[in-house]
């Protein structure tokens, strides 16, 4: 684990980890389940895929994507809150293909695979918990294979200034109340606003993508921006 951030990144999802997937549909308005259905279309499967969901909570992205595999696709989602995976656990235990999904223990600034070992990488609103983006996409472009791709569905900067505007005044305002109301403790919904101010824009994160070694890289602005898709190729 590095550092301070990813202290405090730990101790807020284990505070918050079994009202996640509520309060994702309260505070996004049900947003984050379109994002999540437009970038699962976009998602390079078949139905063979090994996948690696980093940062994978509560397994919201993982199970998406092992509906989409055949008996010979392999997902694992990985994450670092021990109460984020004892949520997806108690989830894999239901699931109908419950052996194409896993859960693995680990960090994501330095994950346990070699190298060249999956077809798709992918993380999603979890990018700007990391002590660095830079650090996070270099490791998932390491353990895919050439010619896999890697994945990332994020919150991201509006681009155009009158609905910023709007936006931040819910985002940084009135956001954190409400996460206060419901979870009683004002810490974890202050947190997820603060961690965007340093986070790079959507071109930026482009940049970024690039930089890591990755190859035809776009993105796309969701909801005026207020998230974006990124892929890119090995
Ligand atoms: C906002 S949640 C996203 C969960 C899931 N991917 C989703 O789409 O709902 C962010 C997750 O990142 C995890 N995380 C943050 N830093 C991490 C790290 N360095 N290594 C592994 N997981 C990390 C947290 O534990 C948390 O479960």
């Amino acid at each position: 684990m590095q550092g301070d951030k990813s202290a405090y990144v730990h101790d807020v999802f284990s505070k918050i980890a079994k009202r996640y997937d509520t309060m994702n549909s309260v505070l996004s308005f049900q947003q984050h389940r379109l994002w999540r259905k437009y970038a699962m279309r976009q998602l390079p499967l078949t139905p063979a895929s090994q996948v690696l969901d980093v940062a994978a909570g509560t397994g919201a992205w993982t199970f998406a994507i092992a509906k989409r595999l055949g008996p010979g696709g392999r997902v694992i989602g990985l994450d670092f809150t021990e109460a984020m995976l004892e949520v997806a656990e108690a989830r894999r235990e239901r699931f109908p293909f419950r052996d194409r999904v896993q859960f693995v223990h680990g960090d994501a600034m330095n994950l346990p695979f070699p190298d060249n070992t999956f077809d798709l990488c992918t993380i999603g609103f979890a990018l700007r918990n990391m002590p660095s983006a830079e650090g996070c996409l270099r490791e998932m472009a390491r353990v895919v294979k050439p010619g896999g791709a890697v994945v990332s569905l994020e919150l991201s900067k509006p681009e155009a200034a009158w609905f910023r505007r709007l936006y931040y005044f819910y985002f940084y305002r009135i956001l954190p109340k409400i996460g206060e109301l419901v979870v009683g403790d004002r810490e974890p919904y202050a947190w997820l606003p603060e961690s965007l101010i340093d986070f790079p824009d959507r071109k930026g994160l482009e940049e970024i993508f690039r930089r890591v070694g990755l190859r035809d890289v776009w993105s796309r602005p969701l909801t005026f921006g207020i998230a974006a898709f990124h892929i890119g190729w090995k």
